[in-house]
């Protein structure tokens, strides 16, 4: 008999941390961003082969990755040219809240997830301040969230995320493989339709890049 998953250290999971109020003024943000910074899709290094989601950022720093130079931060969005634009207060405060960290995030990935998209298992690497947790928020259709130990191919576990979710990614979290199997389309009806043609998942991803 094999063991069963046991969640890393530093994994938490806020169900409904965000009340629907709170998860619209959130999408009315990431709506806002995108008329400075518009959703694109990003290419894996060396292949160039495009991702799965379509992503933009929040704050001083984004998470950029191209065919060229791969996976990075940058101050000015890839396509535009321009600054990204500033982190809503409702996500600074979360992270006041859950980060435990003794400086501000400085980087907010937006993930846009077709009803079709995924996110490979991986660990994010990208970010000089390894000891700070990445806090993630759910909103729109639900999602199957997978996360395993520090090896890849390991043993997983797996939550259903709904919209207003929070998962922290601290401690030994913050160091084990993670990814988006699926997306459960039509499950919530907070994206609008004229925004997000398809509907899907938005996922913010608080990150602090650089050591304080
Ligand atoms: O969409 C999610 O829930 C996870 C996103 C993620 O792991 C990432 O952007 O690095
Ligand atoms: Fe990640």
């Amino acid at each position: 008999m094999t063991a069963p998953f046991s969640l890393p250290d530093g994994f938490r999971y806020l169900p409904g941390h965000f009340d629907r109020p709170a998860q619209a003024a959130l999408i009315e943000a990431v709506i806002a961003a995108t008329r400075t910074a518009p959703f694109w899709r990003p290419a894996m290094p060396r292949t160039g082969q495009p991702l799965s989601v379509m992503m933009t950022n929040f704050g001083p720093l984004g998470w950029v990755t191209d065919k060229a130079k791969g996976y990075r931060y940058e101050s000015h969005h890839p396509q535009t040219g321009q600054a990204w634009p500033q982190m809503p207060l409702a996500l600074l405060q979360l992270w006041q809240d859950f980060a435990d960290y003794p400086a501000a995030p400085e980087a907010c990935l937006v993930n846009w997830y077709a009803p079709d998209s995924r996110m490979g298992m991986h660990i994010d690497w990208d970010e000089a301040a390894t000891d700070a947790a990445v806090l993630s928020v759910s909103l729109g259709d639900k999602a199957r969230f997978r996360i395993g130990g520090p090896q890849r191919g390991g043993k997983t576990g797996s939550i259903v995320v709904s919209s207003g979710d929070v998962v922290v990614l601290g401690g030994a979290a913050r160091r084990c493989y993670h990814g988006v199997d699926r997306i459960y389309p039509g499950t919530s009806t907070l994206l609008p339709p004229a925004a997000f043609p398809g509907g899907g998942r938005i996922n913010l991803t608080l990150r602090r890049v650089n050591l304080p």
